[in-house]
C-alpha cells in the first residue's frame, strides 16, 4: 500500500494478496445446498490412518440420515432446523462418530458449524442409561460455554440428557456432586470442580475444547486446558476433540501432542475469514475522531445490530458512557463485569433488546448471533494486549481479527467489518492483516456520511 496525495493509504499495484490467488486445495468446491449453505472454502482431510483415502465417499455424509444416529438426536437436529450438514459437518462427522473413536483437530471458517459437529458427537456418545458425566467441554469464556449449552439443550431436547455448567457462580453453593451427562464449562472452573472431586471423571470418553488454539496457547488458556486434560481417567481411551477457525503455526505442533493420531481437517491459509463478510476501513485523524465517526455510524449500527471491539476495558466503558450521555442507547461487555451482569448484558443483546455491544476481546470468539450484520474494531487486536498499545511495533493478531470479523457473516449470511485506524502505524498494523488473511480491505471516506451509508447498505445487500 501507498499513502497518497492527500495522506490517505490505498493499495500500491500487486501489493496486497487478492481473493483470487487462493490456490487450488486438495478437495472439491462443494455445490450449493441452499442459499445459506453455500460453502465455497476448501478444506484438506488428513486421516490419521494414511492408508485410507481421505476423499472416499465413506468419510463424508451428505445428510444426517446417514450418519447412523439416533432417532431422538435426528429428530433434535432437524427441530433446529437443519435440513443438511454444512461443508464442515459433512466431513467432520463421519470421522468424530466412528468407531472405535478418534481424535479429531479440526478447522473450518467462523460460523459454518463446528459446534453442531462436536455437539452430536457428545450427544451420541453418551449412555443416558447411567447417571455419569461423560462428556466434558471447555470453551474460553462463559458466554461461550452458555452457548453451547443452549446448542446442547436443543439438540438434545428428545433425549434424556443431564447438563450441569463449570462457570463461575454457575453451581448451588454447597453442591459436592454433579451427575449430569455433558459438562460445559471455562478452564479454571472446570479444573477446580474436578480437583474437589464434585466433577467424577472416571467415565469421561469425550473431551472437547472448542477455540483450541486459543485454548492451548501458552499465553492464554494453556496451562488450565492442560491440567483437565491431566485429570481424565486413563484406564480407557478419551476421545480428544479440537476445533477452531484458527490453529496459528505455534499451536499446530501442540495441538497434535494434545490430540495424538488425531484426524484432521484444515483450512488453506488464504481462506480463514469468510468471504461474505466485506472489510472496510476508515482512517480517522486521531483518537478523538474515531469516537467522532463511531457516533456517526450509529444508525447505520442499528439496523441490524453490532459488536463494537476495544482494546481495553476501560475504553469499552468510557465510549459506552459518553455515547449513552449523549441519548444513544448501547451496552457495555467485558471480563471486569459480574457474572450475573455479563449474563444479562449478553442474554438482553441476544434477544435485541440491544442493539449495539461495545466490548473487548471475551466475545471475539465463537458467540453466535445471526442478526449481527456489523463488527468494529474500534482498536485493531494486538497480540500482547497488556503492554502492546504503548509499543511502536506491536504486532496485530492476526487470530483475533479473525474471530471477531466472525461475529458476523454466520452461516452464509453478508456482514460487513469496519477498522478505524488513526496513525501511521495503526495503518501499518491493518496493512498486516490483509497482507496475512488475503482479503482486500476497503477504505471508506470519513468525511461522506452518504458515501459511507451507500457503501454499507450495498454491502449488506
Ligand atoms: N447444518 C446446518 N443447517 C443450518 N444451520 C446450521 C447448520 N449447522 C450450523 N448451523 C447454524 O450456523 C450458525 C453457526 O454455527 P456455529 O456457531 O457452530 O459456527 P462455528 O463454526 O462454531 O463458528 P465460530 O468459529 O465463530 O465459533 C449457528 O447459528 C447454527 O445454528
Amino acid at each position: 500500500m501507498n499513502k497518497d496525495a492527500d495522506g490517505f493509504y490505498t493499495p500500491a499495484a500487486g501489493d496486497p494478496p487478492k481473493d483470487e490467488e487462493a490456490p487450488p486445495a486438495e478437495e472439491e468446491k462443494s455445490g450449493p445446498a441452499s442459499d445459506l449453505i453455500k460453502s465455497t472454502f476448501q478444506v484438506m482431510v488428513t486421516l490419521a490412518d494414511q492408508q485410507l483415502d481421505p476423499n472416499s465417499p465413506l468419510y463424508s455424509a451428505k445428510t444426517f440420515e446417514e450418519l447412523g444416529l439416533h432417532q431422538d438426536l435426528l429428530k433434535g437436529i432437524f427441530d433446529m432446523g437443519f435440513s443438511k450438514p454444512s461443508k464442515i459437518q459433512e466431513r467432520a462427522l463421519p470421522l468424530l462418530l466412528a468407531n472405535p473413536p478418534q481424535n479429531m483437530i479440526g478447522q473450518s471458517q467462523s460460523g459454518t458449524g463446528k459446534t453442531a459437529a462436536f455437539v452430536l458427537t457428545m450427544l451420541s456418545r453418551v449412555d443416558f442409561t447411567k447417571n455419569k458425566t461423560q462428556a466434558l467441554c471447555l470453551a474460553p469464556s462463559r458466554e461461550l460455554a452458555r452457548q453451547i449449552m443452549s446448542v446442547v439443550v436443543a439438540m438434545g431436547k428428545f433425549t434424556p440428557v443431564q447438563t450441569e455448567y463449570a462457570i463461575k457462580d454457575s453451581l448451588p453453593k454447597g453442591a459436592s456432586h454433579i451427575t449430569a451427562h455433558i459438562v460445559v464449562g471455562t478452564p479454571g472452573t472446570m479444573t477446580d470442580l474436578m480437583r474437589r472431586k464434585v466433577i467424577d471423571v472416571s467415565e469421561v470418553k469425550v473431551f472437547v475444547l472448542d477455540e483450541a488454539d486459543n485454548m492451548l496457547d501458552q499465553d492464554g488458556l494453556g496451562d488450565q486446558t492442560l491440567r483437565v486434560k491431566n485429570m481424565l481417567p486413563r484406564t480407557h481411551p478419551v476421545q480428544i476433540i479440537l476445533f477452531s477457525a484458527t490453529f496459528p503455526d505455534h499451536v499446530r505442533s501442540f495441538a497434535s501432542k494434545f490430540a495424538p493420531s488425531a484426524n484432521k481437517i484444515e483450512l488453506q491459509k488464504e481462506e480463514l475469514s469468510v468471504e461474505g463478510i466485506r472489510q472496510f476501513y476508515m482512517d480517522c485523524r486521531n483518537e478523538e475522531h474515531k469516537y467522532d465517526i463511531l457516533v456517526q455510524l450509529y444508525s447505520l449500527l442499528t439496523i441490524g445490530q453490532s459488536i463494537i471491539f476495544c482494546q481495553h476495558r476501560h475504553t469499552a466503558d468510557r465510549i459506552s458512557a459518553r455515547m449513552t450521555a449523549e441519548g444513544h442507547k448501547v451496552a457495555s461487555l467485558h471480563g471486569a463485569k459480574d457474572a450475573g451482569e455479563r449474563d444479562t448484558i449478553i442474554d438482553n443483546f441476544r434477544e435485541g433488546k440491544e442493539k449495539v455491544l461495545i466490548t473487548t476481546n471475551v466475545i471475539a470468539r465463537g458467540i453466535d448471533i445471526l442478526q449481527v450484520n456489523m463488527v468494529v474494531n474500534y482498536d485493531l487486536p494486538l497480540m500482547n494486549e497488556r503492554d502492546a498499545q504503548a509499543r511502536e511495533d506491536a504486532r496485530p493478531d492476526i487470530e483475533t481479527y479473525i474471530h471477531r470479523i466472525g461475529r458476523t457473516g454466520r452461516f452464509g449470511r453478508r456482514g460487513i467489518s469496519i477498522n478505524f485506524v488513526h496513525d501511521k502505524r495503526t495503518w501499518l498494523q491493518m496493512e498486516q492483516i490483509e497482507k496475512a488473511i488475503g482479503r482486500k480491505i476497503i477504505r471508506i471516506e470519513t468525511n461522506d456520511i452518504d458515501e459511507m451509508e451507500e457503501k454499507m447498505k450495498k454491502a449488506l445487500k
